[in-house]
């Protein structure tokens, strides 16, 4: 959805035979790394010493005392899992619509094949009215289906296509064949006639999560809301990473491609650049591919190596955070040379003892709030360590993003001596 998306840089295919990691090896947390940065810090002088006691306890607290929820994760996740299964792989709600549109060709997987004749009809013949945005793959239309269903149709410029958007667009439509889940957008159909390339998709009504962050889609999110979106999206990544049936890495995962609920719940958007993990029953631990991205949220190692593995979105993800919790975008080339990364900028002053200065500004300011900011950045800089195997899985980052939503709940109904009482409890389960 920017246009400083990296289509194309290096091509190479191969695959390596290293040993990949599993997802229990995934899941245990570099605490090292974790604690690295949490003593690295220097206390912040200006800070209640109730809130340094409680953050301090906390940051150990948060990674060594939380219950691995593996059962929500397994549950929520797999449960999805089985809600989108058929022999087709396709959900119920699919079914329907599939079954509505039975005068057009329905492929094997479940998804529709559009005509031309319905698009039109679906858009007003493509009218100007109907825009809802424009991206790099071409102009996306809100659009009406015979039987009332609001969609996105996204329509592929004929410059896109006539590079090479062909093998794109089918490798796209695979993969979004492959996948359900509620916090992806969901995938109806598509249309393949001639120079004409269409994705049908989920229509999702309230913008992109940068939209929200610019303060362009009325009221500003507050951290809570961004907590919710963090988990929704790692929700999301989880399930593409561990639970389809073949790994799959989306490859851009940035604030443009987040799209938003009426009540705030994030869906990923845009497989464009997604591919099918390394096949790890062949002991391959990656696949070497042409780089591709948005910059800003590129995975350095993956730059310079070329070895896609499902860290690079745990990087993209890393830098997602930060852009939720200081509302910058990643690279903000208008600021002063040493604000420029926004995520170098924060972690200094993080490591400085002033993370609550790299607050989003519209953000209040108060104990809970700052506390919380702490623990996203402690896990955002886990994700964008600069070597692969120090991040965390999608799915560990889940279950910290769980712990830090239930810490606010409890923290925001309480005061600086709830704080401190907090950390006691935690310092006294772990003395147990
Ligand atoms: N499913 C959707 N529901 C509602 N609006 C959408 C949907 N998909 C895209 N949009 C709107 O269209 C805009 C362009 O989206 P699009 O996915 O086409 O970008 P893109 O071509 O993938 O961009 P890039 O390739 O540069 O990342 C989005 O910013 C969003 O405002």
């Amino acid at each position: 959805m920017s246009n400083r998306s990296i289509r194309s840089l290096h091509g190479r295919q191969h695959r390596s035979s290293d040993a990949r990691m599993t997802p229990e090896t995934l899941s245990r947390t570099p605490n090292s790394v974790y604690s690295a940065i949490s003593t690295s810090r220097r206390s912040s002088s200006s800070r209640q010493s109730a809130v340094k006691v409680a953050a301090k306890s906390l940051a150990g607290v948060f990674i060594a005392c939380f219950t691995p929820p593996e059962n929500e994760a397994t549950s929520s996740v797999s449960s999805d899992a089985q809600r989108r299964v058929n022999k087709n792989g396709c959900d119920p709600t699919r079914s329907v619509l599939v079954k509505s549109y039975n005068s057009t060709l329905e492929r094997e997987t479940g998804s529709i094949r559009f005509t031309l004749e319905q698009m039109y009809k679906a858009t007003d013949n493509f009218s100007p009215a109907r825009k809802i945005g424009q991206g790099g793959f071409g102009t996306v239309f809100k659009g009406t289906l015979d039987n009332g269903m609001l969609v996105a149709v996204k329509r592929a410029k004929k410059s896109v296509y006539d590079m090479n958007l062909g093998v794109e667009f089918q490798s796209e439509v695979q993969i979004l064949e492959k996948v359900e889940h509620l916090n992806l957008v969901r995938f109806y159909g598509y249309l393949e006639e001639e120079d004409e390339r269409i994705l049908v998709v989920e229509y999702v009504p309230n913008g992109t999560l940068r939209e929200h962050l610019d303060g362009i889609r009325g009221d500003i999110l507050d951290l809570p809301a961004r907590v919710d979106i963090a988990i929704d999206v790692a929700h999301a990544i989880t399930y593409l990473h561990m639970y389809t049936d073949h790994p799959i890495i989306h490859r851009d995962i940035k604030s443009s491609n987040i799209l938003l609920t009426e009540n705030h719940r994030a869906k990923v958007a845009d497989f464009g650049f997604a591919r099918l993990a390394a096949d790890t029953d062949s002991g391959a631990t990656h696949v070497s591919t042409q780089v591709k991205g948005t910059a800003g949220y590129l995975d350095p190692e993956y730059l310079k190596t070329y070895q896609l593995t499902e860290k690079s979105d745990v990087y993209s993800f890393g830098i997602l955070l930060v852009e939720l919790v200081t509302g910058r975008r990643p690279i903000d080339t208008k600021r002063d040379p040493r604000e420029r990364l926004t995520a170098k900028w924060a972690m200094r002053k993080f490591k400085n003892g002033d993370a609550g200065s790299a607050m989003d500004p519209r953000l209040e300011r108060n104990a809970t709030n700052s506390l919380i900011l702490e623990k996203i950045l402690e896990l955002a800089f886990i994700c964008i360590a600069p070597q692969r195997q120090s991040r965390p899985s999608m799915r560990r980052c889940a279950e910290i993003l769980w712990s830090i939503r239930k810490d606010y709940k409890e923290l925001s109904a309480s005061d600086i001596d709830s704080i401190s009482s907090l950390s006691e409890r935690h310092n006294s389960i772990t003395e147990e």
